[in-house]
């Protein structure tokens, strides 16, 4: 149910159901009739609809829809992009059963119109669009600030691509869309997310076996994704079995973000945390923390000396740690020794120069780390990190520039914002979508660093580890609401994990 179907993968599932026995009309007349029962939970009957379908197989559905509207009661007006006589295969069927006018879409008339089904374009949409059909989308776009319009798209929001999000010259504001099997990229990366409105995933009768033979690499980050890989305390265990995380410090005037950083990850359950503290911020770290400990560190050799202690394993270096060299060095430590490492913030940076410690040296460390390493830029970070490397920044998607940066550094690469992307080398990647706007305050970056950590520190996985880290961060992030700071996310992770440890879900 969390998979993500691209629009290849819609294609693809579309021909093992009709392999299948299922007929491809048989699917367009489930999606279409999907379409026209969420529409009529929104408008009472005798309303009058106004539905606009395009030259393929989305516009089949909008025929389909039609149809049924008509049969329950509605006023039903469609309109077609192009020609009738142009419609082929399942498409042509559909309108073959509808007994009503075919308008050209030039004529679209909104007027006292309470629903528009958009079923223009969905996973066929290839180029930007323009004409009749651009025309259509502004006049329903404007109709809908001055009028109680409501629309529902049918599979994706006319307009959105279906794998990127992307607006393709301009795109359907719905209020509803309904899909078809699973959600696709278009359905959770922006802006196309906050173009869909509602979004219902529709069963049309292509199964979990044909999905999973489709061996999908994408899905929703949710608990289902990895809360099996999620350690809980054992009853006889005790704190070193849950681990030790080491947030490393700033200096003297840059030590609250360790700091942040550290109390994340003894909230999320590290047995221990330590910041390790350049000798001259001691006092001041030393002065703020109770059951998190603080360790003298100096520099690369000061952290090589404490990581002889095999117990500290999972650190967190960046936030806080100023850009350069020395940070680069402690980089290098905490990979040589093989312990499960963060990369944030200054730590990051610290790697986007073109000289010898560029991104090269970056993933040549994360190649040696016998650990994993979590690299967790948000997207200024992540332009200035991968800025050389065209078949990254060029990628056709936020999710497949964050596919192609982990299958390139050998990280697991989260790649942060309101649609964070958490990608694994091995091609897998989970788009979160429990973000909220409140999360757009310092610092909380610093948390969902500390998160991670301290999942990693309990032995969890890297690609889940950060999975887990960015959806408790939302949950912690939701339960809290407006006006939340930074420091009050750790504090709200007792009543997420309450929640999703006694109940499993949101
Ligand atoms: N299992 C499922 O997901 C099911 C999906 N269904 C529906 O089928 C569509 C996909 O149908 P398809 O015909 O492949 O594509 P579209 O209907 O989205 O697009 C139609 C054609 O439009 C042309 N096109 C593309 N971009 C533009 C543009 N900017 N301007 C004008 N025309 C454009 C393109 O043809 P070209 O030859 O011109 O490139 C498209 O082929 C899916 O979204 C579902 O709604 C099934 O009904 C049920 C099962
Ligand atoms: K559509």
């Amino acid at each position: 149910m969390y998979e993500i179907l691209t629009n290849a993968a819609a294609r693809q599932a579309d021909q093992r159901a009709i392999a299948g026995g299922i007929p491809g009309w048989e699917l367009m007349e489930r999606a279409g009739r999907a379409v026209a029962h969420r529409a009529a939970e929104c408008a009472p009957k005798g309303q009058r609809v106004a539905v606009v379908c395009g030259p393929g197989n989305n516009g089949g559905d909008g025929f389909v829809a039609a149809r049924i509207l008509d049969e329950e009661g509605y006023r039903v007006a469609l309109y077609l992009l192009g020609p009738v006589e142009a419609l082929r295969g399942d498409a042509a069927w559909a309108a073959g059963q509808w007994k009503g006018k075919v308008n050209p879409l030039a004529a679209l008339d909104l007027t006292s119109a309470a629903l528009v089904i958009d079923a223009l374009f969905g996973t066929g949409l290839s180029r930007d669009l323009d004409g009749d059909a651009a025309a259509a989308i502004v006049a329903i776009n404007a109709a809908k600030t001055h009028t109680k319009l409501h629309v529902v798209s049918a599979d994706i929001p006319s307009g959105i691509d279906g794998d990127s999000g992307a607006v393709r010259g301009v795109a359907i504001m719905a209020d509803e869309t309904v899909t078809f099997a699973r959600r696709k990229p278009g359905h959770l990366l922006l802006p196309g997310r906050l173009n869909c409105g509602t979004v219902t995933v529709a069963a049309i009768g292509i199964s979990d076996e044909i999905i999973t033979g489709l061996a999908l690499p994408y899905a929703v980050n949710a608990p289902g994704v990895w809360l099996r890989a999620y350690r809980r305390p054992e009853a006889a265990g005790n704190k070193y079995g849950r681990g030790h995380a080491v947030a490393v410090s700033g200096g003297l005037a840059a030590t609250g973000a360790a700091r942040l950083a550290a109390r994340a990850a003894l909230r999320v359950g590290a047995g221990l945390v330590t910041v390790a503290s350049p000798p001259a911020a001691l006092a001041v770290n030393a002065a703020h923390l109770t059951a998190i400990m603080v360790r003298s560190v100096d520099g690369p050799d000061g952290l090589k000396a404490l990581l002889g202690d095999a117990r500290f394993n999972a650190l967190v270096i960046g936030p806080g740690a100023g850009v350069g060299e020395a940070t680069r060095g402690l980089i290098a430590v905490a990979s040589e020794a093989g312990r499960a490492l963060v990369v944030d913030a200054d730590g990051l940076t610290s790697f986007a120069g073109d000289g010898p410690g560029g991104l090269p040296a970056l993933s040549a460390l994360v190649r040696a780390n016998a650990a994993p390493t979590i690299l967790t830029p948000h997207e200024g970070e992540f332009s200035r990190l991968f800025k050389n490397i065209p078949e990254i920044i060029e990628a056709p998607s936020k999710l497949l520039r964050a596919v192609a940066a982990a299958q390139h550094s050998g990280a697991v690469v989260v790649l942060k914002g309101a649609d964070t992307v958490i990608a694994a080398p091995d091609g897998r990647a989970f788009i979160n979508d429990n973000g909220t706007p409140w999360l757009a305050t310092a610092g909380t970056g610093d948390v969902l660093a500390g998160f991670i950590t301290g999942l990693l520190a309990q032995g969890m996985p890297g690609h889940e580890a950060a999975a887990a880290g960015v959806w408790l961060h939302g949950a912690a992030a939701r339960a809290l609401g407006p006006g939340l700071i930074a420091e009050d996310l750790p504090e709200a992770l007792p009543g997420v994990l309450k929640r999703l440890l006694e109940h499993g879900g949101r």
